[in-house]
């Protein structure tokens, strides 16, 4: 029996959870949600159903990082930190240096940090988390989990831009995606909810929180994603902007009398996207409130974000030459009745039709009607589960 905790750092949280390994047990599972906006809050739940909740500011990730460390010392979760005796790290960016998960050594803290340009709100985040518990816990077995991985196995004519070959052939300037350890996580679970080998089934998982991807899986491997060289681009996201045409980037910064393209991507990664439309927030769930008081910019945000998971999800189906099933998971996936509801209405041209009574806040599994021609899962991900289990495999190959 041994203690694994592992990290997950979005752009607008960080999620964390103490497991006990091999038995997969959650020992703590917690979430320091709405870093760097206002309202940020930390929720731990632990122990046989206890729980700690607190409203407090969390201005970035390495605060977050202090406070996780205080509390579950002082909420009793470990006598002491050494307990741990493994930490797995949820990495966006693997480029072409990682095509799975790897023990850290200070060679792949380099390679980690050369590439942070492919996941400029991530990887740095990513980086210090690793960075921090080899301080805290320099005895710990630590190991890197990439968002990447799980897309290297798209064919060519859908991972490569239609730009010149050599900027792909001398640069690996290709579509990396992101989200791949939730994808996979929540195909193969989809699977089994389905009672078929995914190797058998065309699905289509749609990861939607503070960033959003859409993914088509066929028979169990990533075959095309929404999100590309970086997380910028794909569907609308909370503070991303998704596909832009590029051309608008020397437009706008003439405009704006902006000389750096530094700065014309920080608008594109920081203020675009949910807020940059509905000018109210970056948050789904202040937007569906607006939305309610007659704010008509939080609706046409809400419309957008909408209207591109529809888009892709049409544009996947073409692809595969059809689809078995499509899947909703994270924040807003998992949580939001009205926005599954807005996308799946869109769908009915599909035959898809779904049970009402299902699509509710905490039900997982199938929520299709029995009759529906496409089936429609809501599955909670578990992105540290996946972390957690890639820990012990590396354990047992050292
Ligand atoms: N009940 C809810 N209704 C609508 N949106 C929600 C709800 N709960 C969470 N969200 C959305 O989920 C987002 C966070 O998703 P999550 O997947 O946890 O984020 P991250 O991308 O940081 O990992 C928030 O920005 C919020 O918009
Ligand atoms: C890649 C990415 O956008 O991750 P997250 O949704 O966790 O911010
Ligand atoms: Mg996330």
């Amino acid at each position: 029996m041994e203690k694994l905790l592992v990290i997950n750092s979005g752009s607008s949280s960080l999620k964390f959870k103490l497991f006990v390994m091999p038995e997969e047990k959650e020992v703590a599972d917690g979430l320091v949600d709405r870093i760097g906006i206002a309202g940020s809050k930390i929720k731990i739940k632990y122990g046989d159903g206890q729980k700690y909740e607190n409203e407090e500011e969390i201005k970035d990730h390495e605060v977050a990082v202090d406070r996780l460390t205080f509390l579950l010392k002082d909420l009793g979760i470990v006598k002491e930190l050494n307990e741990i005796t493994a930490v797995g790290h949820r990495v966006v960016a693997g480029g072409e240096y990682f095509k799975h998960s790897v023990v850290v050594d200070d060679e792949v803290i380099k390679h980690i940090d050369e590439i942070a340009d492919m996941a400029p709100l991530h990887n740095p985040a990513n980086l210090m988390g690793i960075k921090a518990f080899k301080e805290i816990l320099p005895d710990a077995f630590s190991v890197a989990s990439f968002d990447t991985a799980f897309h290297q196995t798209m064919p060519a004519v859908n991972y490569l831009y239609s730009t010149p070959y050599e900027w792909y052939k001398d640069y690996s300037v290709r579509r990396y995606g992101a989200h791949g350890i939730s994808h996979k996580y929540v195909s193969q679970l989809a699977a089994e909810k389905l009672g078929k080998p995914v190797e058998d089934l065309k699905l289509i998982t749609c990861h939607l929180g503070a960033g959003s991807s859409v993914c088509a899986v066929k028979n169990g491997k990533s075959f095309d994603v929404s999100m590309g060289f970086t997380p910028l681009t794909g569907v609308t996201m909370a503070t991303r902007s998704g596909d832009v045409d590029a051309a608008l980037l020397g437009y706008m910064m003439d405009k704006l009398n902006i000389d750096s393209m530094d700065e014309m991507l920080d608008i594109l990664n920081h203020k675009s996207g949910l807020i940059g439309i509905s000018g109210v927030s970056s948050d789904m769930r202040d937007l569906l409130e607006a939305e309610g008081q007659g704010n008509k910019r939080a609706g046409l945000a809400i419309d957008m974000f909408v209207k591109n998971v529809v888009k892709y999800i049409g544009e996947y189906i073409a692809e595969m030459g059809g689809v078995d099933g499509i899947v909703f998971t994270a924040g807003i996936g998992e949580n939001s009745i009205p926005v599954r509801k807005r996308i799946m209405d869109r769908l009915d041209y599909l035959g898809l039709t779904y049970d009402d009574s299902k699509n509710s806040e905490n039900y997982e599994g199938v929520i299709s009607q029995p009759d529906s021609k496409v089936a429609v899962l809501r599955l909670s991900t578990n992105e540290e589960l996946m972390i957690a289990r890639d820990i012990m495999k590396l354990k047992k190959e050292a």
